[in-house]
């Protein structure tokens, strides 16, 4: 070999070893990444993610690194989990210029599921999303749907009366057409609609991609590129129908309400609205774009959390106050004297009785400490290097508000796994002032549709109580049917960062969250007395 080319060897050799040893210098001269599991060579932490009850094996690994937040990472992947209110608030709402992104989800765009603003990259676009619902759907705003929410809400209680065994699929048509109402001003009036049908398996066969294991292009983000006919490609497949299923999800309703304006039928409701609007006015391509993805994301959104069955086994928002109920009847007892007090018996709750109802107010924050539908939150992506508490939090890091963690905390809520609306109480008998719902998030992400969440729970909350007696349901020699403690488990299942090659591409499995294992549980509902029975019937 000449010496001339020896010599770039050599000085290769030499360039790469000082590439390797600033390298070293930099990882120790670096500030640590925040308290976790050690890494493994290669595959990081990727068996250090829980497979199961994420915010419980988060809160463990508070316990074991004695820190409020974690760090893990596997293949690229990095992920912060928050477990402390405070660190929460510092991180996601004084430091929301940099924590206010959304990991991306490539399987999301084959699903035709890009066009839910809640997983949209923190930019341009989602302000313009952000800014439309904000000004729809603050706490003034949103009133305007009271009277729409009253109506599902009574239809509710007409369900329930007529086949209180059926709960599941009332607690469906409550989420499914208060949206329907609510954005398109269209009435749904029984399950078999297709725009419920539709929805429903949209729904169904989505989420079943975003289970581990279901699809590789979860795990290998290439494989999105694989053509539909290519042997074995079932999840691209499957990707496929729900995409169709999808748009058909978003083009029917609008369909339909565009019908209802031409021939002059049309209700007010959030898309009609603009409609009459553009008709009169105009609007650019882009806004009837955002309306329209506004109207199917609220929709979307609307079915997973107040809806038992949409994603098969879900226990929803709903589902875990007749679950509580079911097993509190002290706290029940006490909420009726309480209703009964303020309307007489007379008439139903109404929204304008919310403030002097304070004990189901705070029936209706314990529900949501104790079983926040989304116990690890929705992922929000930190967009810069950022030093938190003397760590290193290294850009594209994904980071988990646990919401579940922060309910749970006993120095915050004593005795913090029971059932107890009394917490929300001060000596005096009053209200107190922990009015804030962590299960909605936090920062420039926070829910926002959280004044209609808040508003729909708790009307249902006062007016099934109002009306009935909830009870475990009774086997064929009359005992009571323990409700099997698993329910607890709600929306605690995994999520876990699986393999993916690009840093800031995390794998679905962060929805799972809004599934859980558990089956159905039973309870009963008894209409407290004749003169209840005939406010259910005449809806008053
Ligand atoms: C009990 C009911 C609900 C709960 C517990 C809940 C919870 C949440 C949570 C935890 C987030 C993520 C916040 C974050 O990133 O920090 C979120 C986002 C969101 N929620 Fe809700 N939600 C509820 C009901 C609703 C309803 C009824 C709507 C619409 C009508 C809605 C619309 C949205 C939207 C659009 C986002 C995405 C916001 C964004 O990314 O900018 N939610 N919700």
């Amino acid at each position: 070999m000449p010496d001339s080319i020896a010599m770039v060897y050599a000085l290769l050799a030499i360039l790469g070893l000082k590439i390797f040893i600033d390298f070293l210098a930099r990882a120790k001269a670096r500030p640590p990444y925040p308290p976790g599991p050690k890494p493994k060579p290669l595959i990081g932490n990727i068996f250090d993610f829980p497979a199961a009850k994420p915010a419980l094996c988060y809160v463990d690994w508070g316990k074991k690194y004695n820190s409020s937040i974690l760090y893990a990472e596997a293949l690229g992947n990095r992920v912060l989990i928050v477990n402390n209110r405070d660190d929460a608030i510092e991180i996601f709402e004084k430091r929301a210029r940099i924590y206010s992104d959304r990991p991306v989800i490539p399987i999301l765009k084959l699903m035709g599921w890009q066009y839910n603003f809640a997983f949209f990259q923190y930019g341009e676009e989602w302000r313009q999303h952000r800014k439309i619902s904000q000004q729809n759907f603050n706490l003034k705003a949103s009133q305007k749907y009271y009277p729409i929410q009253v109506k599902k809400v009574h239809q509710l209680l007409r369900a329930l009366h007529d086949t209180p065994e059926d709960f599941d699929t009332h607690n469906k048509m409550l989420s499914i057409s208060l949206a329907m109402e609510m954005m398109y001003g269209l009435e749904v009036k029984s399950i078999q609609d297709p725009c419920v049908a539709i929805a429903d398996e949209a729904i169904k066969l989505g989420t079943d991609l975003l289970v581990p294991g279901s699809s590789l292009i979860n795990t290998f983000p290439f494989l999105q590129h694989v053509p539909t006919w290519f042997p074995g490609a079932t999840s691209r497949k499957q990707a496929d129908i729900v995409r169709c299923l999808t748009e058909e999800m978003i083009r029917i309703p609008v369909d339909k309400m565009k019908t209802a304006f031409e021939e002059g039928r049309a209700v007010p409701s959030f898309f009609t609205d603009f409609f009459e609007k553009k008709q009169n006015f105009g609007a650019s391509k882009e806004e009837e774009q955002a309306m329209q993805n506004i109207a199917y994301t609220f929709y979307g959104v609307l079915l997973p959390i107040f809806c038992a069955q949409c994603f098969h086994q879900t226990i929803s928002a709903t589902g875990s106050f007749f679950y509580f109920m079911a097993v509190n009847p002290d706290v029940q007892k006490k909420a009726q004297a309480e209703i009964d007090r303020v309307t007489g018996s007379t008439r139903l709750p109404t929204f304008n009785d919310r403030t002097s109802m304070p004990y189901v107010e705070a029936i209706y924050r314990e529900v949501m400490r104790l079983r926040p539908p989304l116990p690890i939150g929705v992922p929000h992506r930190l967009i810069e290097d950022d030093y938190f508490k003397g760590y290193l939090i290294p850009e594209g890091t994904a980071v988990f508000a646990n919401i579940w963690a922060m309910t749970h905390d006993e120095a915050v809520y004593p005795d913090a796994f029971s059932f107890k609306p009394e917490r929300f109480f001060d000596e005096e008998g009053v209200l107190n002032d922990d009015d804030r719902i962590l299960a909605y998030g936090f920062g420039r992400r926070i829910c926002v549709g959280k004044h209609i969440a808040s508003s729909t729970m708790w009307l249902m909350i006062a007016s099934v109580i109002a009306c009935f007696d909830i009870t475990k349901s009774k086997d064929e020699n009359g005992n009571d049917i323990d409700i099997n403690d698993d329910i607890l488990d709600s929306g605690l299942l995994k999520w876990a960062p699986y393999c993916f090659s690009r840093p800031n591409v995390y794998s679905l499995d962060f929805l799972l969250p809004y599934l859980s294992q558990q089956a159905k549980f039973m309870c009963s509902f008894k209409v407290r007395s004749p003169a209840v029975k005939k406010l259910i019937v005449e809806g008053n």
